[in-house]
């Protein structure tokens, strides 16, 4: 049987050597399904879970009571070559079929990525390198100039495609390649 902490939290269990990742304990600490049901018992507050890359997994996330999917490979920086999440966000968005918004991060560089990633059927995007990069150059004024200059890139492209309003935008703006 399984420890329950008081807080209701699962205890994970000792580390096996099949548990075991490269001598950590990594796996054997990660959530399971039955974690993201006792999260949902807990608040009313929505849950977005961060890490779809498997129309499976989106259509486990919304039976799960999910709030939001958020199409993510982790910036690809934990298992390189992993699919790009602007390749898998039109499946996800598919299963998904309007029941819950779709987000994606990974590769937001510029306005043309997410008017790209819109009209695959994004609700939104996240930024995560950008702005880490623009707090180390410059701080906080360098976090705002790369969301001011992603803005004024969207609203460009929005601009030079067509689309008045965000939700304007569809795949009508892309051109299919080769
Ligand atoms: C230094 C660094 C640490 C990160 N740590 C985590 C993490 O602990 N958990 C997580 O879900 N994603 C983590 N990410 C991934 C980001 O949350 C985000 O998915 C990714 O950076 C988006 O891609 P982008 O950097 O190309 O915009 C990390 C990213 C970076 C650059």
């Amino acid at each position: 049987m399984e420890a329950v902490n008081l807080q209701g939290m699962r205890t994970p269990p000792p580390p096996s050597p099949e548990t075991l990742l490269f001598g950590t304990p990594l796996l054997a600490a990660a959530p399971t399904w039955t974690d993201l049901a006792w999260l949902r018992g807990l608040t009313r507050l929505p849950i977005l879970l961060k890490g779809i890359t498997e129309p499976a997994d989106a259509a486990r996330t919304i039976e799960a009571g999910m709030d939001g999917i958020i199409v993510s490979n982790h910036g690809g920086r934990t298992l390189d070559g992993v699919r790009a999440t602007v390749e898998l966000l039109p499946e996800i968005v598919e299963t998904a079929d309007g029941a819950v918004p779709v987000l994606m991060d990974g590769g937001i560089r510029r306005g043309n990525d997410i008017l790209r990633a819109i009209a695959l059927g994004a609700t939104a995007v996240l930024v995560g390198r950008p702005y880490v990069h623009a707090l180390a150059a410059a701080g906080a004024p360098g976090v705002a100039h790369v969301l001011r200059l992603l803005r004024a890139e969207l609203e460009l492209a929005m601009t030079l495609t067509g689309c008045a309003t965000i939700a304007d935008i569809d795949r009508a703006v892309l051109v299919r390649g080769a």
